[in-house]
């Protein structure tokens, strides 16, 4: 019993670690506000155009998608901060393809949004 206690501090404390990283990527790094705002504005259309089910669980997967992916880049870009402060090509490569994995994602997402709101006007 003790040890389930232990354990189940020890998960309560990692999500508290889990809300204090996103807060400060929604409150410290532009991007993420623009990232937000495009959820926030899809959400808008999604409710405008009446979307049925499947669609705005295709816009709420993209949506988490480009946000997991703008946290993951927003941490490499801590760690090579820290190990990298001066310049060095390698940390220049990890910052630029960390930023491209957003690009895919938001690329992809802004593919899917323009899908599903030409199907609904045009269908
Ligand atoms: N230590 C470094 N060594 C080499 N190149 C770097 C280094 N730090 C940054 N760069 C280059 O500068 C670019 C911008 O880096 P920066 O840390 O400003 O990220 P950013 O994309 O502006 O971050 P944000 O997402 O917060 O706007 C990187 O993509 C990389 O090409």
């Amino acid at each position: 019993m003790k040890r389930l206690i232990i354990y189940s501090r020890g998960r309560l404390s990692a999500f508290g670690y889990a809300f204090r990283g996103a807060y400060d990527l929604l409150v410290n790094h532009a991007p993420s506000k623009i990232h937000i705002l495009a959820f926030l504005g899809m959400m808008l259309i999604c409710w405008v155009l009446d979307f049925p089910l499947w669609k705005w669980v295709a816009v709420l997967m993209c949506s988490g998608m480009v946000l997991a992916a703008e946290a993951l880049n927003t941490a490499v870009e801590y760690v090579v901060d820290l190990v990298s402060p001066d310049y060095h090509v390698l940390a220049g490569k990890a910052k630029d393809v960390a930023a491209g994995a957003v690009l895919f994602t938001a690329v992809f997402s802004g593919i899917v949004a323009l899908l599903l709101i030409g199907d609904a006007l045009f269908n």
